[in-house]
């Protein structure tokens, strides 16, 4: 509440003297300091957040995960768990990414790349127009904050078990030469050890197989060795 109405004094007041401090309310002030503008306050509070054994970063944005998994699966005519249970053993990181000005913005680009992973939760910084962006139609779109929203960003994951029905986003961000952006990404995807397959339900044979199986950690060890590249990772697994 005090967040929303820009009083930082209160807001910190009320947050400190939380006696439990839960996901929730740590998302909240997070939120409310990158809203107002104290983005090396909110990577402070991130960042004391990931060394405190009771609240874990990697729970804050994830309340909702589930509950996305299910609409996906439900969205491919799928029983509402059958995606959760390719998820099992889930692995959450979460990354706070800091912008800040640069005096020749079209030099300092956040590559473009889909996620590896199998969706992902980001928060914008609604002080900023210019961040994100994503191809649609072959075209960079600017995907505009709105306040109070999360864009979900589906991963390379996602798409291999829907095989190709749902398409990993390629995305990219840009920076601007007046003002610091941040944003806070959630990622959400199975075990390393998973051994990620493609849904049965979704092989026919007017829809063959499009992926190999593949073991997840190895796809992001591979993932992350190689230079941000659009979407040439998921093609490292295609048949
Ligand atoms: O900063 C953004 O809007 C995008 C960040 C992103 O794509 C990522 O962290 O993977
Ligand atoms: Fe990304």
């Amino acid at each position: 509440m005090y967040g929303k109405c820009s009083s930082l004094p209160d807001a910190w007041s009320v947050f400190h003297d939380l006696v439990h401090k839960n996901a929730f309310s740590c998302n909240i002030m997070i939120s409310t300091l990158c809203a107002n503008g104290q983005s090396a306050q909110a990577i402070h509070l991130f960042l004391a957040l990931a060394s405190d054994s009771v609240v874990r970063p990697t729970h804050v944005s994830f309340v909702a995960a589930k509950r996305v998994l299910g609409l996906f699966s439900e969205s491919l005519g799928l029983e509402s768990g059958a995606l959760e249970e390719a998820f099992e053993g889930e692995r959450h990181a979460m990354r706070m990414n800091y912008y800040p000005p640069c005096p020749e913005p079209e030099l300092t680009i956040l590559d473009a790349h889909a996620d590896p992973n199998g969706f992902t939760i980001l928060q914008q910084d609604t002080r900023v127009k210019d961040g994100l962006q994503i191809v649609h139609c072959g075209a960079w779109v600017p995907i505009k904050p709105l306040p109070g929203a999360f864009v979900v960003n589906i991963g390379d994951q996602l798409q291999v078990l829907s095989n190709d029905a749902y398409k990993s986003v390629e995305h990219r961000a840009v920076v601007n030469s007046e003002r610091t952006r941040v944003s806070i990404a959630s990622f959400y995807g199975p075990a390393e050890d998973s051994h990620i397959a493609l849904l049965a339900q979704l092989v026919a044979d007017e829809a063959p197989a499009c992926f190999k199986d593949s073991v997840y950690g190895n796809y992001l060890q591979s993932f992350y060795a190689s230079k941000l590249d659009g979407k040439a990772a998921i093609e490292t697994v295609r048949y």
